[in-house]
């Protein structure tokens, strides 16, 4: 009773929180897609070493985003942050088709991972401004999605540069994690 009440509270006065970590290959747009929906602008990043948190406000909810550096050597470290995570969101650059392999392993690992269990998983197909970069299909294809059982996902195409498809990637993540 007491949690259906603490519920209803933070449903009706919006203090539900989130914790999403955010993970991809170097380069995929992590810190721009995270600095772009918390200030709302574009920034010049530095590859990230180690990790960034920021708040990030939308329909009256708060979510908490990790920003976890994706060089090779760091990747490893990404299991420290999983715990107590509602939502991943795996950021893939979609020009670079060379390294689809690659993130395709990074994601097997990924919903795997025990303390992601219940999380739900947004895959965002980054870059779509630029020339050559694969559909949201041709990604979904690529990372072999729909054998994805473990979880509940979702692709979505997007430019961090312009914030096209930013957003639409949180809604889903809200409506997912509220149909739980
Ligand atoms: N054209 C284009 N460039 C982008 C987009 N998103 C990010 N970039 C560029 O991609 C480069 C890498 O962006 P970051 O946000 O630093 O990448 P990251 O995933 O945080 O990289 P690591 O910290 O090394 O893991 C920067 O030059 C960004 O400006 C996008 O949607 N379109
Ligand atoms: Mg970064």
């Amino acid at each position: 009773m007491g949690v259906l009440v603490s519920t209803l509270w933070s449903r009706l006065v919006g203090t539900t929180e989130y914790k999403i970590v955010m993970v991809g290959l170097h380069n995929a747009g992590k810190t721009t897609i995270l600095y772009k929906l918390h200030l709302g602008d574009v920034i010049e990043t530095q590859p990230t070493i180690g990790s960034n948190v920021e708040q990030v406000s939308h329909r009256n909810i708060r979510f908490q985003v990790w920003d976890l550096g994706g060089q090779e050597r760091l990747r490893k470290s990404w299991g420290t942050y999983f715990i107590h995570t509602n939502a991943v969101i795996l950021v893939v650059d979609s020009t670079d088709r060379e390294h689809m392999p690659t993130v395709k392993m990074e994601l097997a690992a990924i919903t795997a991972h025990e303390d992601l269990a219940n999380a739900v998983l947004l895959i965002l197909a980054n870059k779509q401004d630029a020339e050559g970069a694969m559909s949201a299909a041709e990604v979904s294809t690529a990372l072999a999605l729909h054998a994805n059982k473990q979880h509940d996902w979702q692709i979505q195409a997007c430019c961090a540069l312009t914030g096209d498809g930013l957003f639409e990637g949180l809604d889903w993540i809200i409506h997912s994690l509220r149909s739980k």
